[in-house]
């Protein structure tokens, strides 16, 4: 169980290279609250993803420290790491990662399946969940027990939702979910993730490039204001 005052994501005094690279990121820090809906921009290439990966514990910062819902990602082991983040994080890919071969309901089961923190968050069993998160995505029944990739994009995108949102994940981090739907299509689907998270009371870092979708956030972050790698060089 995590304090409700605890930040959700505290880095301070972050540094990250890629091995042979110059830094990529150096953030003296970042507060984001519990429950925050956070808008997060920044010119391709600028490290949004890098961020997202070391928020999760893909990646290891060299420097500084990173602390997710007040548990230090650096004092953890690898497969700690890997646990901690299918237990606390939902991911929401550009790509959706979905599993290729497995069906629509399969996909939206798997965090349950690898989380037993996650399947214990849920109040009903999970099939009964899965369906209720599906519906209010908009994935018709009839889609349920189809083969993942015979969905169209927009689907496909939505049931990538569902699988980050089920078992109620306290943070919800969302890189570039959108690019692939029309301005009318990124809205609604907005809306929806939104309401899921609001419900759940999660926190949401959803990183976009396109700015009209900021006003629907508590808070807008340019990684550029965050970011001070690389500045010395043009100083
Ligand atoms: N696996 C990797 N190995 C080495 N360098 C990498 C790796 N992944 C990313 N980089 C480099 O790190 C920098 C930041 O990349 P990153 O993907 O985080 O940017 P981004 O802001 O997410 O970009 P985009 O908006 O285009 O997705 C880039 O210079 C990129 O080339």
């Amino acid at each position: 169980m995590v304090e409700p005052n605890t930040p959700a994501i505290a880095l301070e005094n972050l540094q990250f290279a890629w091995a042979k690279h110059h830094p990529c990121l150096d953030i003296p820090s970042l507060l984001i609250h519990r429950g925050e809906h956070i808008f997060l921009h920044g010119e391709s290439g600028s490290g949004k993803s890098t961020l997202l990966g070391i928020l999760g514990g893909v990646h290891l910062a060299q420097v500084g420290m990173v602390s997710i819902l007040g548990q230090r990602l650096d004092t953890l082991s690898s497969a700690a790491r890997d646990r901690f983040r299918a237990d606390h994080i939902g991911f929401l890919f550009q790509q959706f990662n979905l599993i290729p071969y497995l069906s629509v309901l399969e996909n939206v089961l798997l965090p349950c399946r690898f989380s037993r923190y996650r399947h214990s968050n849920l109040r009903e069993s999970a099939p009964t969940e899965a369906h209720r998160l599906l519906a209010a995505l908009g994935i018709d029944a009839t889609l349920w027990s189809r083969k993942v990739t015979s969905l169209s994009i927009g689907q496909q995108q939505r049931v990538a939702a569902v699988r980050a949102l089920i078992g109620s994940p306290e943070i919800i981090i969302a890189d570039e979910p959108t690019s692939a739907l029309d301005a009318h299509h990124q809205l609604h689907f907005l809306h929806l993730l939104k309401q899921e998270c609001l419900a759940n009371q999660a926190t949401l870092l959803f990183v976009s490039h396109d700015h009209r979708l900021a006003s629907n956030f508590h808070r807008s972050i340019a990684l550029s204001d965050l970011n001070q790698a690389g500045r010395q060089a043009f100083a």
